[in-house]
């Protein structure tokens, strides 16, 4: 960082700031602001967008330092408590708590657009029989604005509103069917007698020749994991959602595109990379190795659903999910040593100063998995969950975007290649 700074005024307060300019690259001092830019003013280099606000927004406050969230100023730990999955989504998408009237009115339209057309579950036998249930999500979904509202107008609110509740309904139904053409099973309809899970996990389970009855631990479980994924602030997959959404694009292709970035494994696919990595080292006698692995800068290998970009302390998610691991394993007397491997695995990495003194804890992805498998979910469809709980911040923040007067998001770049050079003809290469 450079100790020159940028004067700024702020437009909505008219406070002057001084902000320190960000130098290029650091150890090159020839990667100067000002020599990069002459004539078109500052603009900071910050890679990953670390330093960088993009966006203004109500629905959800993160402090990293002390591990606080909020969805609309509703501490995160009550809403778990005492809330549900759809009640929240009503909170995200209209930024008050609903009263009764109001929720079973949201429950219903939820529950009237849950079937998908009959052409979307022929889209996706058109699939390799093991094709990742990410790639037909985000498949299936950008084809939905070819399945619905033709004419969509993304200026219109009521189009936009009802966009919204089609991705919040759909979303479980299209997941589970991507789960049953890996198992070649008939496609399910939505029950619309259960709720919100119980409908996801009927969807899932239900084979036509014996009877399936929704465990209501599970479906509890599921809805709590849904609540604590529904939104996040500007991370990586709504900051896609916004980022396309900036250009007019229909609210599918956004959505599509928000769930091809949670797919990677530093972003929502880790909760599938922590059971894989729980599997691979099998045993708590081999924590340490395992440790050692993630400290070693040569060695690729990172510890999976460890580190956040903003929570420098706990996640105050996976406190909840860690205790949930333990009541839902009672509740459904199920007992599991990756639960007591992960622990031993968070204790010894608590107590390593390389993961001290970089502020690494467990996110929300490090115990979510434990709970996905005991509810007997495949490890392949743990990114599926969570892109159903994220649908809803997903919606609320492309919403939030849609209402309010916005830019084109566009990033500037450095210039790091060559200075201007002449063509020379191909026979006259050297
Ligand atoms: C829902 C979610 O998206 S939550 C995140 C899910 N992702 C994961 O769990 C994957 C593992 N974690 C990570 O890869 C990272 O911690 C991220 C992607 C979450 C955050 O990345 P950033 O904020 O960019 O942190 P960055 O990659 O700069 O790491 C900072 C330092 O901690 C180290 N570090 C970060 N996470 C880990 C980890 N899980 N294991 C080992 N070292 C780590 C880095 O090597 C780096 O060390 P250095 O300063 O010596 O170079
Ligand atoms: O906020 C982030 O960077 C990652 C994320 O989506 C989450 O933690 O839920």
């Amino acid at each position: 960082m450079t100790d020159r700074k940028l004067t700024l005024t702020d437009p909505d307060s008219g406070k002057t700031l001084d902000l320190p300019i960000l130098a290029g690259t650091e150890g090159d001092p020839t990667m100067d602001i000002t020599r990069l830019n002459p004539e078109l003013g500052y603009f900071t280099y910050d890679p990953g967008y670390g330093t960088t606000a993009s966006c203004k927004s109500d629905i959800t406050f993160i402090d990293g330092t002390e591990g606080i969230l909020r969805y609309r100023g509703y501490p995160i730990e009550q809403l778990a408590e005492r809330s549900s999955f759809l009640e929240v989504s009503y909170l995200l998408l209209y930024g008050d708590l609903p009263s009764s009237t109001e929720l079973a009115a949201f429950e219903r339209d939820i529950t009237y657009h849950t079937m998908v057309h009959e052409q979307v579950n022929t889209f996706i036998g058109g699939f390799h029989y093991d094709a990742h249930p990410m790639a037909i999500l985000s498949g299936v979904i950008a084809s939905m604005a070819g399945f619905y509202q033709a004419n969509l107008d993304v200026n219109d609110p009521a189009h936009r509103e009802l966009a919204a509740k089609r991705m919040i309904a759909k979303m479980p139904t299209v997941s589970a069917a991507a789960y049953r053409h890996y198992m070649g099973w008939p496609s399910a309809y939505p029950r619309n007698s259960l709720n919100y899970a119980e409908r996801f996990l009927h969807m899932m389970f239900s084979v036509p020749a014996e009877a399936y009855e929704v465990n209501p631990v599970a479906a509890r479980a599921l809805d709590l994991l849904f609540i604590l994924h529904a939104d996040h602030e500007q991370n990586a997959s709504t900051s896609t959602v916004r980022l396309v959404g900036s250009t007019g694009a229909n609210p599918y292709a956004c959505v599509a595109a928000g769930i091809a970035a949670l797919w990677g494994p530093a972003h929502g696919g880790a909760n599938e990379a922590v059971l894989n990595m729980l599997n691979e080292i099998g045993d708590v006698s081999r924590v340490g190795e395992y440790v050692k692995k993630a400290k070693d800068k040569n060695d690729p290998f990172r510890l999976m659903g460890f580190g956040h970009r903003v929570y420098k302390n706990f996640d105050p998610r996976a406190r909840i999910i860690r205790k949930a691991c333990h009541d839902v394993l009672a509740d459904l007397g199920q007992t599991d040593p990756l639960l007591d491997l992960a622990m031993e695995l968070e204790k010894i990495a608590l107590e390593d100063d390389y993961f001290v003194e970089r502020k690494l804890y467990p996110n929300v992805d490090f115990y979510s998995g434990i709970i996905y498998k005991a509810l007997g979910i495949p490890t392949s469809m743990f990114t599926p969950m969570f892109a159903i709980g994220r649908t809803v911040g997903w919606v609320a923040q492309w919403l939030e975007q849609a209402a309010t007067p916005h830019r084109i998001g566009r990033p500037r770049q450095i210039y790091t290649g060559h200075s201007a050079r002449d063509y020379v003809g191909i026979d006259e290469r050297g």
